[in-house]
């Protein structure tokens, strides 16, 4: 099992080639084991800045740092082994069963003797996420929330000590978003994830970064953060934030004519 990384992200910037940057100026430092939510408005880099960090996207500017390495020094495999991405991008329909995907998620840590341990693993990851049942049944074949636990089974698989999601949420019904926030709080990995429930957010992270069109608006720890200042700021509502059970809920309305 790999330990949770430190996550170093230093003055980074990316944009597609010979065209101005879409994310600029992004700067945070998570401790090892510390869950990150990335918040924003569509468009405002929220993906991006997740590409940058499961080494997609090499960075035009600035660097990202996992335990002090620049992420672009270690070589893909090393990468692999450190970092695990559930992406909202389902995989192509390929044949694959839910077993054979979860399975691929050990890739990186087969050496020249195999992946010893590595079908413990697999079985474990299948059971955390309620899937074990769904084992030989066709990937292609499963619903959209099933699809999400089977990916995010895979990662867990992959045992990486950064762990990248971009809305993890999405497509789960009610309980299953909530025991895959619990879940990812029983992780002891570090991880980041672009989350655009707030009620979410503030479940799942101990800090938040609110992006708006590139660049940073706000840093912190998510129950200062999330405040309807912010929530003004960035998507242009007016939001009550109300304190519930060591976390926040929150309501919002479009803001009235004038104000
Ligand atoms: N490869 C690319 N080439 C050109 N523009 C890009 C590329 N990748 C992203 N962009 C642009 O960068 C901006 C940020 O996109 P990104 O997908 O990171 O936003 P987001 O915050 O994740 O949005 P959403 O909430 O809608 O998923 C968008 O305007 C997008 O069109």
């Amino acid at each position: 099992m790999t330990a949770p990384v430190r996550l170093e992200v230093e003055n980074l910037a990316w944009g597609p080639p010979g065209r101005p940057p879409v994310l600029s100026g992004v700067s945070f430092a998570l401790a090892p084991g510390a869950r990150l939510a990335v918040i924003g408005p569509n468009g405002s880099g929220k993906s991006t800045l997740l590409r940058c960090l499961y080494r997609v996207n090499r960075p035009t500017a600035g660097v990202v740092k996992l335990d002090g390495h620049d992420l672009w020094a270690l070589g893909p495999r090393e990468t692999a082994r450190r970092v695990a991405a559930v992406l909202q991008e389902a995989p192509p329909d390929f044949a694959f069963t839910v077993r054979e995907m979860v399975e691929a998620g050990r890739t990186p840590h087969a050496g020249a003797f195999g992946d010893r341990g590595g079908a413990t693993v697999v079985e474990d990851a299948m059971a955390r996420m309620e899937i074990a049942g769904l084992a030989g049944r066709r990937f292609a074949t499963l619903s959209g929330g099933e699809k999400q636990r089977a990916l995010i089974a895979r990662a867990l698989a992959q045992q990486p000590g950064l762990l990248v999601l971009d809305e993890p949420t999405n497509h789960l019904d009610i309980r299953h978003r909530l025991e895959a926030i619990e879940l990812l709080k029983g992780l002891d990995l570090t991880i980041v994830a672009t989350l655009h429930d707030l009620d979410f957010a503030a479940d799942m992270a101990d800090h938040v970064l609110a992006l708006e069109g590139g660049r940073p608006a706000a840093f912190g720890p998510a129950q200062e953060t999330l405040a309807p200042a912010l929530i003004r700021r960035s998507f242009g509502v007016e939001a009550e934030v109300t304190p519930w059970r060591g976390s926040l809920r929150f309501a919002y309305r479009l803001p009235e004519e004038g104000a």
